[in-house]
């Protein structure tokens, strides 16, 4: 089977979604397409691929800014990946992600990102596993907090459209300090904020509820409630996508209200950081529920310029012996040089101190991945004694990196 590629127009936004939806086993006759989603769709950067005149496949970008460690960069966020089941294991993925991978790089963006349906998918185009993505299912009759109720301290409740200049507020105060948060523009409020009934899953109409501290807004989070009766009485279960909040009042407060709720039982969480700090604020952490899986998968496309952008929080002294297949430039000895103020990145004919490849460092990238885990998985190697140390202690982070929304 032959097959083209080409950039999308506009126009091919429709057909694009139903092929995606196609490969997900999904219809378009049972999924509402929001305006939101419409408008942020960007055609010239989505690759579509014909067999004649008929979609088959597509790789999707959004472009947004990524926080990383100590700084804010341009990133390209993968979407809407999917090739139909009439069509697959014939290589087209592969063609339009190693495809857009050049594009991304020629963009001027230094990492791509994304969430795999299936890990397994993405490692071989240079992937690294970035962030972990914790998931609470919280017995809300065994958690209980630790610290009583805050005095001067007001939460109000609504539809999030009409709290929305507040939430934006508290988002904005948060956006720059963790790892993994996403830039959202008017578009993008609108796409987080659509609530097509077809993608409740049997919860209710999406709320939000917001914490003002002293100072104004500081933080907020969306929920919604499933209601359930069982023979014992009510069961409700509130899905809360993720608390965020810039401080630890408005953080707990938060959470108050989330876990006490009436007709309610469990409190399920979608998207936490591995260092989510409710772990820490009850006395049975154990019924918090946590499990454990993939979060952003990231592939580093130009190693100068995506380790010179973030900041390290350690000094760091080191040259990495890089090994990444699609990408030459990528290939070779390349000497960091890091503090929490900056950082300098070159390449070098110096000795390595590790060895390691493209998706190793990318998993590194946002203080996720351990230099110690990795080394010990066998996926760095240690030339110099001491330098897999050196680098876990500059490449971490304050806060783990999580994925705070879906894309
Ligand atoms: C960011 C996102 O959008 S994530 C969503 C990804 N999409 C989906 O999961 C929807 C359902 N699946 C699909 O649409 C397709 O099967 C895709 C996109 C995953 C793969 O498309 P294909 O065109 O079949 O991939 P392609 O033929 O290029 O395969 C490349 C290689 O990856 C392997 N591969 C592809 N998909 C998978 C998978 N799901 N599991 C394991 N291996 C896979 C192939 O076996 C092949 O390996 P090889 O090179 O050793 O032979």
């Amino acid at each position: 089977m032959s097959f083209t590629v080409r950039a999308a127009t506009p126009d091919d936004h429709d057909e694009i979604l139903r092929t995606v939806m196609t490969a997900f086993h999904d219809s378009m006759e049972e999924n509402e397409v929001s305006d939101a989603e419409r408008q942020v769709f960007e055609a010239e950067r989505s690759l579509i691929a014909l067999d004649g005149e008929e979609v088959v496949g597509h790789a999707g970008i959004y472009t947004r800014d990524l926080t990383v460690p100590g700084s804010v960069i341009p990133a390209a966020f993968v979407t809407m990946v999917g090739v139909r089941g009439t069509h697959r294991r014939q290589g087209i993925a592969s063609t339009l992600l190693r495809q857009q991978l050049v594009d991304v790089r020629a963009t001027g963006e230094a990492v791509a990102l994304l969430w795999a349906s299936e890990g397994r998918i993405y490692q071989r185009y240079g992937y690294g596993m970035a962030t972990r993505r914790l998931r609470l299912a919280i017995d809300t009759r065994e958690a209980r907090l630790l610290e009583p109720r805050a005095k001067d301290s007001r939460i109000r409740g609504g539809a999030p459209a009409d709290l929305l200049p507040d939430i934006v507020e508290a988002y904005e105060l948060v956006r720059a300090e963790r790892p993994g948060y996403i830039s959202r523009n008017k578009q993008w409020w609108d796409f987080v904020l659509a609530d097509p009934a077809s993608r409740r899953y049997g919860g209710g109409p999406r709320r939000a509820i917001v914490h003002y501290g002293q100072s104004g807004p500081d933080g907020y989070a969306f929920y919604r409630v499933k209601q359930q009766w069982n023979e014992l009485g009510p069961d409700g279960v509130v899905q809360v996508n993720n608390v965020v909040a810039a401080n630890p009042v408005a953080y707990r407060e938060l959470w108050r209200f989330l876990l006490d709720m009436d007709l309610t039982r469990t409190v399920s969480v979608g998207f936490a950081a591995i260092d989510e700090p409710i772990l820490d604020m009850v006395n049975e952490p154990r019924r918090l529920g946590a499990t454990l899986s993939d979060g952003l998968w990231l592939r580093i496309v130009n190693v100068i310029d995506a380790l010179s952008a973030r900041r390290y929080a350690a000094p760091l002294d080191l040259v990495l012996q890089v090994e990444d297949q699609l990408f030459p430039q990528n290939t070779g000895k390349f000497r960091i040089t890091g503090l929490k103020t900056g950082a300098h990145c070159v390449l070098t004919t110096d000795q390595p101190d590790l060895v390691l490849d493209i998706a190793t460092l990318s998993a590194l990238y946002l203080g996720g991945g351990s230099a110690g885990g990795l080394a010990a998985a066998g996926r760095i190697q240690e030339l110099r004694p001491g330098a897999v140390a050196e680098a876990h202690a500059a490449f971490t982070w304050h806060h783990a990196p999580a994925g705070v929304e879906m894309f």
